[in-house]
């Protein structure tokens, strides 16, 4: 095959896709609405569908065709770049589609002015990821230094160097060809895939399932994985619950659990799909639809500094960049990791601007028992069937017997270990290292749970993340945890899997997107807190505050160890001010620029909740495309009420401050708004229950283990200015957390807990207002 053969020049366009949509800046363009159209264009291989004359073997414009009218006349956006980037996101989720231009044309925009048109053309490449909207000369030439230093990528790791291209090397890339690919690569497009490296060759994969005992086929997985001769896994990230990201106008699924495995090989590229194909279909996996619900799913993220658009294995996996459940657990994995291609970036970064970001629910530390027991092989494992689509969730496999959490299974090889970020943020590595000193097994110390604050309030000036509690906080594990820790395991197990099986309306109450992931009822009715039940081994009932010691599910992490570590929570840090006062509601205050990247919204008003990466759900059930001013489909049974005793908001006492102990780096507030633009009346997507009412309260003692610096490698672009007031601000953990009411609006004690009071938002809004995911690294208690 010589470098002609990969040029492809084939397009299909659909031009004038058009429909009312109410995007903008202005309330009447938001109450009113107007046309927009759009042109977009599909750069696809049309030779294997014109020998096959198979639809599979392309893309189905129809369907594309669709996703756009749903996306122009789904949830308002206020700025075209925007609109026209959630197109081009659909647009490249058929696997055939290699780039895309979009343009968007909003011939009714209020100019103030004669005039025939706005247009907006950008292109995206499934493999470079995003250039500059608006940039007409783009990308003709990929543009140096963009990120796509392939063979020179310190896969993993940020680096400098990583994320420089030559100037020469990014000029020969030519849109028509393969973008992002380095010359060699194009001139023998697929060859690479096949070559057996010189020596070990660092990966990342990705692992993740939201059908049958999906904990269990992970950790079998990961086992599988250790088997596979020329693999070497060093390291696996925290277990992420992370809501579904399903392609636009799909049925909800359940939530999935994933994971990252960072691992060395010296196998090929192709050989290594193979084995992961391998132990994806012994771990019953089925392909009968994209992005369909499925018992595991491996990818191969990145492969060294290979970059490949052969879809048969593209590298790096094209959507890496924009999928939290990914970069989330990834960056866990490796704080100064570093996703090498065009698009990619920083995956701390990159995951804190994913658009699912809100998704990623909570993290569990020490998901994998030491030596991942029995279920090491595939084989041993039995596959969870794959159920029918539309009936896979409402099986919910039996219950899994694992005899106890422990840490993840020591390295094996020199693939690189967790680099813990600069002081005072604590090494972040979530699993131990070869040599390190395994905790405390269950049966000495009991089973815990550690605790993270996996979602800052960024609106009110907190520190980028301040932990919930103090060791202290942590409830005493019931005394058959420690007389039974192998039943404490199988119960966390059992919550796990219920958790991926029955979706956020099971677990996160009344504010879980109504009938999103309940199955059948039959989790959701049965137990309202299977989390704090379940990790706890007692009724929520018996637990401090009434619950799971007042923490929501999603700021919940599960861990092995037991009191004896507790004591190496860090202290808090300092408090910011004495008290409590939820922060202000600022729209588009939870927009940031983040590392570089520059946030559209920040200069203008933006719809509370907007920043939610659902693409039209803002309680992170991300559904690209997804309207929301639709009915969510034909959606699952799911509770609507919330449950008398929904989990309260956490109120820690303020811990004692070491000496010392550097105050939180600062956040800076958002920018004020600009005048007269009023927020638009609140409009719940259909996947999200009706806000509860919380009181107006006190807020509590500021908590927090400490403050969370950026991954080491990157800096934000910009210095950000001070907050006027900062604001101790409180901790949530998006839409799921925010607390139900009862009738006349005020939690009661139950639900609260015992002297504990609200002191978040005083509305399901401001809440979502408030929500910006920031994932700071799970501390592995160093005792
Ligand atoms: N980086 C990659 N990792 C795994 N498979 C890939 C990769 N690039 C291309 N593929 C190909 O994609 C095909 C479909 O993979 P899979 O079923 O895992 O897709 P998916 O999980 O539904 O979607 P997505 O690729 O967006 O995660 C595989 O058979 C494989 O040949
Ligand atoms: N949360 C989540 N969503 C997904 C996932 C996944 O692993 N996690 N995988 C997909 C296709 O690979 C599609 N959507």
């Amino acid at each position: 095959m010589n470098s002609e053969d990969n040029q492809v020049h084939d397009v299909i366009r659909l031009i004038g896709l058009g429909g009312v949509g109410r995007h903008g800046v202005l309330a009447e363009e938001r109450r009113d609405g107007q046309t927009f159209l759009a042109d977009v264009t599909l750069h696809v291989d049309t030779r294997a569908a014109s020998a096959s004359d198979d639809l599979v073997d392309t893309v189905d414009y129809a369907a594309v065709a669709q996703s756009v009218v749903a996306i122009i006349e789904g949830e308002p956006v206020q700025l075209i770049e925007t609109l026209a980037a959630r197109i081009a996101d659909a647009a490249l989720a058929p696997n055939a589609v290699r780039s895309v231009e979009v343009t968007v044309h909003k011939p009714e925009a209020p100019v103030g002015v004669p005039f025939t048109d706005v247009q907006l053309t950008i292109r995206r490449d499934s493999v470079t990821g995003p250039w500059a909207a608006g940039d007409d000369a783009a990308p003709e030439a990929v543009p140096a230094g963009a990120g796509g230093a392939m063979a020179a990528a310190a896969l993993g790791h940020a680096s400098p160097a990583a994320d420089s291209m030559s100037p020469a090397a990014a000029a020969d890339e030519s849109f028509d060809g393969v973008p992002g690919v380095p010359e060699e690569a194009a001139e023998e497009p697929g060859a690479a895939l096949h070559r057996v490296p010189d020596e070990p060759a660092e990966v990342v994969l990705s692992i993740g399932g939201n059908v049958g005992d999906v904990r269990a086929t992970l950790r079998a997985a990961v086992a599988d994985l250790r088997e596979v001769p020329g693999l070497s896994v060093a390291t696996v990230s925290p277990l992420a619950r992370t809501a579904a990201v399903v392609l636009p106008d799909a049925m909800p699924q359940p939530d999935f659990l994933n994971a990252v495995v960072l691992a060395s090989t010296t196998l090929s590229p192709m050989d290594l799909l193979d084995r992961v194909h391998e132990i994806e279909d012994a771990h019953g996996r089925q392909r009968r639809e994209r992005w369909g619900e499925r018992t595991l799913d491996i990818d191969i993220v990145a492969y060294d500094g290979i970059s490949s658009a052969e879809s048969e294995l593209t590298l790096p996996h094209p959507r890496a960049n924009e999928r939290a459940f990914v970069l989330v657990p990834w960056a866990q994995a490796d704080p100064s990791a570093f996703l090498p291609g065009l698009g990619g970036g920083p995956v701390a970064a990159l995951a804190e601007t994913a658009p699912d970001r809100t998704g990623v629910r909570w993290l569990a530390l020490d998901w994998l028992d030491a030596t991942n027991g029995p279920r090491s092989h595939a084989a041993e494992a039995a596959p969870a069937p794959e159920p029918a689509a539309a009936e896979s969730a409402g099986e919910p496999a039996p219950p899994e017997f694992v005899s106890r959490p422990a840490p993840v299974a020591p390295a094996e090889s020199e693939a690189p270990p967790a680099v813990p970020p600069p002081a005072p943020v604590p090494p972040p590595a979530p699993v131990a290292p070869a040599d390190a000193e395994l905790p405390p097994e269950p049966e000495q110390s009991g089973a815990g749970w550690a605790l993270i604050d996996p979602m800052a309030s960024e609106a009110s000036g907190m520190p980028p993340a301040v932990p919930l509690a103090t060791a202290d906080d942590l409830p005493e594990p019931a005394a058959s945890e420690f007389a039974a820790p192998e039943q404490a395991g199988r119960e966390s197990v059992e919550d796990l899997e219920l958790l991926a099986h029955s979706g956020p309306a099971a677990t996160d109450g009344p504010h879980s997107p109504d009938g999103t992931g309940a199955v059948d009822g039959e989790h959701e009715s049965a137990d309202p807190e299977p989390f704090a039940e379940s990790v706890y081994g007692r009724p929520a009932a018996e637990q401090p505050g009434g619950s799971t010691f007042g923490l929501p599910p999603e700021a919940q992490v599960p861990r092995t160890d037991g009191p004896a570590r507790r004591s190496a929570f860090e202290p808090l840090p300092p408090s910011p001010a004495p008290t409590y006062q939820a922060p202000p509601v600022q729209p588009g205050a939870h927009e940031r620029p983040s590392y570089g990247q520059p946030s559209q919204e920040q200069s203008s008003y933006e719809e509370p909740g907007s920043e939610q990466p659902s693409y039209g759900q803002p309680s992170g059930q991300t559904s690209y495309g997804q309207s929301s001013g639709e009915a969510p489909g034909p959606a699952r049974p799911g509770p609507t009420e919330p449950p008398a005793h929904e989990p309260p908001p956490y109120e820690p006492p303020a811990p004692p401050q070491p000496p010392g102990h550097e105050p939180p780096p600062y956040e800076p507030p958002a920018p004020p708004q600009p005048p007269g633009h009023e927020p638009p009346p609140y409009q719940p997507s259909p996947y999200e229950p009706p806000a509860p009412q919380p009181p107006t309260h006190e807020p509590p003692a500021p908590s927090g283990f400490e403050p969370q610096a950026p991954p080491s490698g990157f800096e934000p672009s910009a210095p950000e200015p001070p907050a006027a007031e900062p604001s101790p601000g409180f901790v949530r953990s998006g839409p799921a957390s925010f607390p139900p009411a009862d009738d006349d609006g005020e939690l009661d004690e139950q639900t609260r807990g015992p002297g504990r009071r609200w002191t978040g938002p005083e509305s399901e809004p401001e809440a979502q207002q408030q929500a910006t995911p920031k994932w700071q690294p799970l501390r592995r208690d160093p005792n």
